[in-house]
C-alpha cells in the first residue's frame, strides 16, 4: 500500500529537501548519520514506523524508555526538516516518512548503498514506553534472543535480515555503560579490550559511564562492511555484536558479509525496506503531524 511515488504530485520537492538537510547535518558531524539511522530503527520496532519515537511525551513516552533515554539523538535535524516541509507543502509529508528517508540518506551520505523508499506512512497519536522497553533488543542479548526479537510475529525479519541490519553498527558510537561488561568476556581480543578499558574501566562510575567508543573500530564514519571483519577478529564492541560470530548459526553469514561487500549492501538495503514497512499507518489512520514532537491539537 506504500508507494515510492506518494509525494510526486503533492510535494514534489520533499525528497530533495530531506536529502539536502541530511547532507548538511552529516557534513557538520558525521555521527549524525548514525544517530538518524538509529532513530528510524527505534521508531519501527515500537508500534511500527509511525514516528511514535519523536513525540515529546514526558509521561510514558518512548524517549524516556531504557534503550532511548540519554541515548537517542537527531531530533533537531528532523524538526528542522519538518519545518521546511511544512513551509513547502503544509500537512502533507509525515514525520514517519521523513525518518525513513533520512535514514536512507544518512547511509548514502556516509558511503553506503542507496535504495528506493516506499512512502505514505502516517503519524501516530501516542508514544509507547512499554513497547520500547519490551521490543528494542538490549546489548546483553544472546544470539537466540536477537534472532527472536527480529523474527517474532510483529516483525517477521529473517536471521539474515537481523545480521545485515546489525551491520548498521559500521557507524556511530556507544556509551561505556553499554559495552563495559563485554570487555571482561572471553570472546574479545585482549589488545582491543585493554585499549577500551582506558576510557571504560571495569568499575561502574558516573564519571565514565557516558564515555564513547566507536561501534566500528576500523572505519567509524564510513558505511562499509568493516563491522563484520571486526567480528572475525573478536573486535565487536557490544556483547550482542560478537554474538553474531561466536561459533553459532550466524558465523557463515558474518563470514560472507566480511568477504563480500556487495552481498552485505544488497542484504542491508533489502532488510531496511522490510524494517521500514513494519506496521505503517496508512489511508485515514493516524494523522500528519504539523510538528513531529507533538500530536496536532
Ligand atoms: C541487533 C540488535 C541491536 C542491539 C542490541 C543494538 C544496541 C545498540 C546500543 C547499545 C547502542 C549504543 C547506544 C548508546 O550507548 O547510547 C547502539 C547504537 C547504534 N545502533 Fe544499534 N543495536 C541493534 C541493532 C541496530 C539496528 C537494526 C540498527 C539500524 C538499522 C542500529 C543502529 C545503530 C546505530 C547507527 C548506532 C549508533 C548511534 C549513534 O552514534 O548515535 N542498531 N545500538
Ligand atoms: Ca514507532
Ligand atoms: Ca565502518
Amino acid at each position: 500500500q506504500l508507494s515510492s511515488t506518494f509525494y510526486d504530485t503533492s510535494c514534489p520537492n520533499a525528497l530533495s529537501t530531506i536529502r539536502t538537510a541530511v547532507n548538511a547535518a552529516v557534513a557538520q558531524e558525521a555521527r549524525m548519520g548514525a544517530s538518524l539511522l538509529r532513530l528510524h530503527f527505534h521508531d519501527c520496532f515500537v508500534q511500527g514506523c509511525d514516528a511514535s519515537v519523536l513525540l515529546n511525551d514526558t509521561n510514558g513516552g518512548e524517549q524516556n524508555a531504557i534503550p532511548n533515554a540519554g541515548s537517542l539523538r537527531g531530533f533537531g535535524v528532523i524538526d528542522n526538516i519538518k519545518a521546511q516541509l511544512e513551509a513547502l507543502c503544509p500537512q502533507t509529508v509525515s514525520c514517519a516518512d521523513i525518518l525513513t528517508v533520512a535514514a536512507r540518506d544518512s547511509v548514502v551520505a556516509l558511503g553506503g548503498p542507496s535504495w528506493t523508499v516506499p512512502l505514505g506512512r502516517r503519524d501516530s497519536t501516542n508514544s509507547n514506553a512499554t513497547g520500547a522497553n519490551s521490543d528494542l533488543p538490549p546489548p546483553s542479548f544472546n544470539l537466540d534472543q536477537l534472532i527472536n526479537s527480529f523474527g517474532n510475529n510483529n516483525k517477521n525479519l529473517t536471521v539474515t535480515d537481523m545480521v545485515a541490519l546489525s551491520g548498521a553498527h559500521t557507524i556511530g558510537q556507544a556509551r561505556c555503560t553499554t559495552f563495559r561488561d563485554h570487555l571482561g568476556e572471553a570472546n574479545i581480543n585482549s589488545t582491543f579490550a585493554a585499549s577500551l578499558r582506558t576510557s571504560c574501566p571495569a568499575a561502574q562510575s558516573t564519571s565514565t559511564d557516558n564515555n564513547l567508543a566507536p561501534l566500528d573500530v576500523t572505519t567509524p564514519n564510513t558505511f562499509d562492511n568493516a563491522y563484520y571483519s571486526n567480528l572475525l577478529s573478536q573486535r565487536g564492541l557490544l556483547h550482542s555484536d560478537q554474538e553474531l560470530f561466536n561459533n553459532g548459526s550466524t558465523d557463515s553469514i558474518v563470514r560472507n558479509f566480511a568477504s563480500n561487500a556487495a552481498a552485505f549492501t544488497s542484504a542491508f538495503a533489502t532488510a531496511m525496506v522490510k524494517m521500514g514497512n513494519l506496521q505503517p499507518l496508512t489511508g485515514t489512520q493516524g494523522q500528519i503531524r504539523r510538528n513531529c514532537w507533538r500530536v496536532n491539537s
